[in-house]
């Protein structure tokens, strides 16, 4: 069901979380052979940058398309299905069922694999306690892990605090996807549940998801190195 990361880089996702097109590309080619997996979302995607993801994937790049559709079933499904003719490795839904289910529908046979968000890496408690979620982050992600199996979801994006509960609820075909990924020391910015990649190794995930720490440093490629050492 899920991509193989046969390069050890394709486990390190590159958020190009800029403001245009351009940008985007002067990055990655600062980067170089440091990533092979890019990850566009709202900001880039909302400002041209879906037009990039045939740029990247003709240079050989893979690529998430990160729009965490949630709608009602016909709209999602509809969506993902427009985005699985972009030819991306990676898109995103909000863990609902409904949603998940009408995922599933829209990627069909060989769609890319749909990973589901279970609960954002920037909600702490208090903040899923305002949102009126009476249950404890972890269960409400182990919750919705199950259900994204149930569902037929390829892939679960979640901290790589709950990496152990999620692969104890998906088994071990399906991906954990993590974010929330600082370097120690590095700033952490709105992230609340958050670990260093190696750690998140440690847990057993498949890929981080790093933004700011490569995107805002100054030196890009010598940050993407070192967290592809720190990875091991
Ligand atoms: O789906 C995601 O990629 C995602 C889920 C989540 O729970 N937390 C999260 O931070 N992300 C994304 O991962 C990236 C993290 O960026 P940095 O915080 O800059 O490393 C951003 O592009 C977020 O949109």
């Amino acid at each position: 069901m899920s991509p193989i990361a046969v390069d050890p880089r394709d486990r390190l996702i590159v958020a190009l979380d800029l403001p245009s097109v351009t940008e985007a590309e002067a990055l990655v080619d600062r980067i170089g052979d440091a990533a092979t997996f890019y990850k566009i979302g709202y900001r880039l995607a909302y400002s041209g940058g879906l037009s990039l993801v045939r740029r990247l994937s003709d240079a050989g790049l893979k690529v998430f398309i990160d729009l965490k559709l949630h709608d009602i079933g016909n709209t999602v499904e509809d969506g993902v299905r427009a985005l699985s003719d972009l030819g991306v490795t990676f898109l995103t839904v909000h863990a609902y069922p409904q949603t998940m289910r009408a995922a599933v529908r829209g990627r069909g046979e060989d769609g890319p694999t749909i990973l589901a968000v279970t609960v954002l890496t920037s909600y702490d408690q208090a903040d899923a306690d305002e949102a009126g979620y009476a249950m404890p982050v972890a269960d409400l992600v182990a919750l919705r892990a199950r259900q994204a199996a149930d569902a037929g979801i390829g892939g679960i994006v979640c901290s790589a605090a709950e990496a152990i509960s999620v692969r104890s609820a998906i088994g071990p075909s399906r991906l954990i996807v993590t974010p929330g990924i600082r370097p120690a020391g590095d700033a952490v910015g709105d992230q609340k549940r958050v670990m260093t990649p190696a750690a998140a190794m440690a847990a057993g995930i498949d890929h981080i998801v790093v933004g700011r720490p490569i995107t805002q440093n100054a030196d890009p490629r010598a940050a993407a190195q070192a967290i592809l050492a720190e990875m091991g």
